[in-house]
């Protein structure tokens, strides 16, 4: 028996690479060229030709040990994105990605976020909770984050939304998330943070866009009923969709039946969608997504 005594080397920091670019022979050479020149290991590869839009998609999770940092990566990937007219990103893996959750009179989605979080399900750390009513601030003390009261009314609107702002900025969130809050953001917030915020429709859209879709659904007499996690946009439930979960439903069931059955199809989208999102799988094609699960 031989002694070996391998000292434990520190184990590699992770790294995610997301880029879209105009799609053209060579590009998934030049990336893994570049990561191997660079000492870097490739653990998972995903790439999307978009025949569509001639657009090329790809997600490279990939490991490297000091002296690479995120720093001297994104300095020297700058060559090959600008040879290939890339819209690029790297970032360490192994970061929690800082969301804000924003909640009006529907605690569902916000009591599973808050929940899947704490148990570490998904890659985040909550920097705090808005609403613009009171009813949920007990229950977001009792995990030990900031709840922020900010009502909202036709006129303090405006306000509202600077004050939302300075939270982004001050708490260096990444992702709005908005877990059934029910004020339609303005057209500039939605270009300031385009990309960054996430709803949760409650129905399987296209259809049943706006108010009420579970009673417009029942008034239809659908078999199916859904829920659709999608980014905003000054457009009121167009933004590109991310997921979408549905669930059966018979021929007798109430517009309040609806509701509740609804509850866990809207958790599930939204949490799949959030997870995503923070782990850098979804990448903007359009009007649509490429999502990398
Ligand atoms: N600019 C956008 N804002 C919001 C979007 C969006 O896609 N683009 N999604 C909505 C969520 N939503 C449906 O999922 C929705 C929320 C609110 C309303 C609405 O009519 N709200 C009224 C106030 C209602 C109230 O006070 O209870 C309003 O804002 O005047 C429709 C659809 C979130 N925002």
């Amino acid at each position: 028996m031989t002694n070996q005594s391998a000292s434990a080397a520190a184990p590699a920091d992770q790294y995610v690479l997301t880029l879209s670019c105009p799609d053209k022979q060579g590009i998934v050479h030049a990336v893994s060229s570049y990561l191997f020149m660079t000492g870097c290991n490739i653990e998972d590869s995903q790439q999307f030709g978009d025949h569509d839009t001639g657009l090329f998609f790809m997600r490279v999770h990939f490991s490297a040990e000091a002296p690479v940092t995120v720093e001297k990566l994104r300095a020297s990937f700058a060559a090959v994105g600008d040879s290939f007219h890339m819209d690029w990103q790297i970032h360490r893996a192994d970061e929690k990605m800082r969301i804000l959750l924003m909640v009006s009179k529907f605690g569902h989605c916000l009591n599973d976020l808050l929940f899947r979080a704490r148990i570490g399900a998904l890659p985040v750390e909550i920097a705090g909770v808005v609403s613009n009513h009171t009813d949920f601030e007990e229950l977001v003390g009792s995990y030990n984050i900031p709840f922020h009261h900010i009502p909202v009314t036709k006129d303090t609107k405006p306000e509202a939304e600077a004050q939302l702002l300075e939270l982004v900025r001050e708490e260096r969130v990444e992702l709005v998330v908005l877990a059934r809050y029910m004020q339609v953001l303005s057209d500039d917030l939605c270009k300031q943070l385009s990309g960054r915020i996430i709803n949760i429709h409650h129905s399987f859209l296209p259809s049943f866009k706006g108010a009420k879709p579970y009673h417009q659904a029942h008034a239809r007499g659908v078999k199916l009923i859904g829920a659709t996690a999608h980014y905003v946009t000054a457009d009121l439930d167009e933004g590109p969709i991310i997921e979408q979960e549905v669930e059966r439903v018979g021929h007798g069931v109430t517009p309040d039946q609806l509701v509740a059955i609804g509850r866990d199809v809207e958790c599930q989208a939204l949490a799949r969608a959030v997870k995503w999102h923070a782990e850098r799988r979804i990448l903007l094609n359009g009007r649509r997504t490429v999502v990398f699960a």
